[in-house]
Order: C-alpha cells, then sequence, then structure tokens
C-alpha cells in the first residue's frame, strides 16, 4: 500500500506519525512510504534518516495527500488537511471527534475510513493507542501543576512536596486510569498529598493496591468531587468514557470554592474536558484564570515531548497500522479491535458514543459498509 505521512501542523506539535524506525517496517513488509519533508525534525529526524530507511520525500503535504492511501498521523486532522482527504483513503491518527463537529463535519464530506487511535480496544478492555500518550500526559499533568503553582506564574506559591515541617500540596485526580495512574506516580515521587477519585469500585482496588495506602481513593460522586475540590490545591481531570465527550463533573461553583492559585489541569480536555470551566490552550499559551483558579488545558499534552511521544505511540501504533497496510479495510472488518477504532466510514458515523455526542445518526460498521 501506499502510506503517507504528513508534517504535524497543530500549534507546538512536535510528534511525527512514523518514526524512521516505524518506516523501516512498512517498507520491508512491501509498502511504499512518502514522508512530508522536515516531518522528523521534532524528534531530530532527517529526510535522510527517512530516505535511509525507505521512504520517498514528498516537498508538501498536497504531495503527500495526494499519493498516499493511508494516512498515518498523530492530531487530529485541521481544517486544511480535511479538504485534502478522499474516498477509499484510510486515515489513521487521533481524532477526539466528540467535541469536535466542524472536524467531524470535515470528515464525513470527504468520504474517508477514519480510523481513531483514541477508540482501537485490546483484548484486556483497555485502549492501547491512547495509553501511551495518557501515560505521558498523566507524568506531564504534574509537571504544569508544578509550574502554574508557582508565584508568578499567578499560583499558590507552593512547592509540590513541600519540605519537611511545611504541608506539601493537596492532589486530587479525578479519573484513576491510565493519565490518573501516571499522575499520582509523578505526585507520589515528589511528596504530595494524593486522592484518587473513580466510578469503577474494581479500579479503586487496584490502586489501593498499587499505591500500598500512599495515595488515598474516593468513589465518585457530586458529594466526594466537591468534598475533594474544595480542600485541593491542584485537581487532575483525568476521566474518560470512551469516544464520548467527557461529564462535567466539576462545576463552576465547585471551582469557584477553590482558595485562590490554586491550578486545575484538564487533560481530558480533548474530549471536551471534565470542568464546566474548561476550554482547550496550546503549548504557546497554556493556561489562564477563572475565579482565581489557573487552568492548565492543552489538548496535545504530549507533543512538548515528542522524542519520548513519538516513539512511544509509534510502538503502540506500529502493529496496527501495518495490518492496516497489509489488508486495507479488510484488517477493520477481521480485527475487532481495529474495528472498534472506526469512527467515519464513507460519510458515515460508525462509533456510537461519537454519534450520540454529536447529536448525530450513527451507523453500524455491517450497515454502513453494506
Ligand atoms: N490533553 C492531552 O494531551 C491528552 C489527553 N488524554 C485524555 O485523558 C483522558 C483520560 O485518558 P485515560 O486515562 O487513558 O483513560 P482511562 O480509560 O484509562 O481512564 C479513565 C478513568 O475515568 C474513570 N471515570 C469515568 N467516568 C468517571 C466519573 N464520572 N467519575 C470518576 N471517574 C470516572 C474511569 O472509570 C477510568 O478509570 C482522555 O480524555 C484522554 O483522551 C490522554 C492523553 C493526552
Ligand atoms: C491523546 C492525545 O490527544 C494526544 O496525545 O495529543
Ligand atoms: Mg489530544
Amino acid at each position: 500500500m501506499k502510506v503517507g505521512v504528513p508534517k504535524e501542523i497543530k500549534t507546538h506539535e512536535y510528534r511525527v506519525g512514523l518514526t524512521p524506525g516505524a518506516v523501516r517496517e512498512y517498507v520491508s513488509a512491501g509498502h511504499k512510504v512518502t514522508v512530508e519533508t522536515n516531518a522528523g525534525s521534532g524528534i531530530g529526524s532527517t529526510d535522510d534518516d527517512y530516505r535511509k530507511a525507505g521512504a520517498t520525500i514528498g516537498q508538501s503535504a498536497r504531495e503527500v495527500f495526494a499519493s498516499s492511501e493511508m494516512i498515518v498521523k498523530v492530531k487530529e486532522p485541521q481544517p486544511s488537511e480535511w479538504v485534502q482527504l478522499r474516498e477509499n483513503q484510510i486515515l489513521f491518527t487521533y481524532l477526539h471527534l466528540a467535541p469536535d463537529p466542524e472536524q467531524a463535519k470535515g470528515l464525513l464530506k470527504s468520504g474517508c475510513t477514519a480510523v481513531a487511535y483514541e477508540t482501537v480496544t485490546d483484548a484486556q478492555g483497555g485502549l492501547p493507542l491512547l495509553a501511551p500518550m495518557s501515560e505521558v500526559a498523566g507524568r506531564l499533568a504534574i509537571e504544569a501543576a508544578g509550574t502554574a503553582l508557582k508565584r508568578y506564574a499567578g499560583g499558590r506559591g507552593l512547592l509540590i512536596g513541600g519540605v519537611p515541617g511545611v504541608q506539601p500540596a493537596r492532589i486530587v485526580i479525578v479519573g484513576g486510569g491510565v493519565v490518573g495512574t501516571h499522575a499520582a506516580r509523578m505526585a507520589v515521587g515528589l511528596g504530595a498529598e494524593i486522592t484518587i477519585i473513580d466510578r469503577s469500585i474494581n479500579r479503586l482496588r487496584e490502586l489501593d493496591e498499587l499505591f500500598q495506602g500512599r495515595v488515598r481513593t474516593r468513589f465518585s460522586t457530586i458529594e466526594s468531587v466537591e468534598e475533594e475540590v474544595f480542600s485541593a490545591d491542584v485537581v487532575i481531570g483525568a476521566v474518560l468514557v470512551p469516544g464520548a465527550s467527557a461529564p462535567k463533573l466539576v462545576s463552576r461553583k465547585m471551582l469557584s470554592s477553590m482558595r485562590k492559585g490554586s491550578v486545575i489541569v484538564d487533560v481530558a480536555i480533548d474530549q471536551g474536558g471534565c470542568f464546566e470551566t474548561s476550554h482547550a490552550t496550546t503549548h504557546a499559551d497554556p493556561t489562564y484564570e477563572v475565579d482565581g483558579v489557573i487552568h492548565y488545558c492543552v489538548a496535545n499534552m504530549p507533543g512538548a515531548v515528542p522524542l519520548t511521544s513519538s516513539h512511544a505511540l509509534n510502538n503502540a501504533t506500529l502493529p496496527f497500522g501495518l495490518s492496516l497496510a497489509n489488508k486495507g479495510f479488510a484488517a477493520i472488518l477481521e480485527d475487532p479491535h481495529l474495528r472498534a477504532g472506526l469512527n467515519v466510514y464513507r460519510g458515515r458515523l460508525t462509533y456510537k458514543a461519537v454519534a450520540e455526542s454529536l447529536g448525530l445518526p450513527f451507523s453500524p460498521i455491517d450497515q454502513a459498509a453494506a
């Protein structure tokens, strides 16, 4: 298959869809890979590195889109990219369509077949193509909170771990999945006081076991969220209902009960965010303030550490991408986990939670493909 890798164009997005190592795997499986010039510059990989791996270098995004049967990216396509997609072309990338009706319209209009990394599943019930970036974002969330808590940044002027004789920051993590767990690991390492809230009791049991008493756990209710947010210095938003818009768990009223200079990091912002007061920000201007509370809501946090992130992402996407390249659409029909990733097929929405969040009709794949 002809596989194309355009350069990412979202603000401060330095990851790349295929690393040179991944290109080698595609080429050795018999595929032709075209990589846009400088696509790997954010991870220090030159056009020559890609040539050595067997790729052809395309001089523009237009050339890459026009010459490829499958496009492999990182971030959701931007408006200038939607219009270059076409029927029978496979798009393999993050989409986060639920909170993004404009992108949904663009993809539906293009007629392409779009597989979203974030809804591909595995046999253990996990989301294997979301997990590596959630690991990165969870870890970064504590760094972001530490920066925002500094006085010159508008924060309370609190050191996350405190020092002997002075209390550490109270960090509340709403959602104890991959992001939540990795945020907690960093926060434990720094010596913070941590509470994780989740609606899954089994998950809370696992976290209790994992952290051996170093982290408090609470079942998610309006009351528990309200109580914990009230006394928190930092709240990390890390909930997910796969494919769907994030539930708004922290209202403006709850937020206004927080101390001035407290910080929220809404990692779930790519699914619309779980704070009523969140809106997406970029690495260029990552924070804003509401009711004296600093909000960090960057929707592509892992883009800030592209070297770590591109390799972690490629490790996970490679087997699925190769299967798509080897078998085309048949790979989606054969593999239930890849099928779970299918969000858009020839002008139809094929993922139920996405269609419901957008208020648009849902077409199960067997109907859409009939
Ligand atoms: N901003 C960014 O750059 C990035 C954002 N993310 C986003 O972070 C979010 C979390 O991702 P993961 O940790 O991988 O998901 P996950 O599926 O591993 O964990 C989500 C957790 O939320 C819990 N949950 C769902 N509803 C809840 C509720 N009402 N109250 C409390 N807990 C609830 C679930 O039980 C689950 O344990 C997603 O929206 C993901 O897309 C991930 C990576 C990068
Ligand atoms: C998961 C996601 O949205 C990201 O890595 O940017
Ligand atoms: Mg994102």
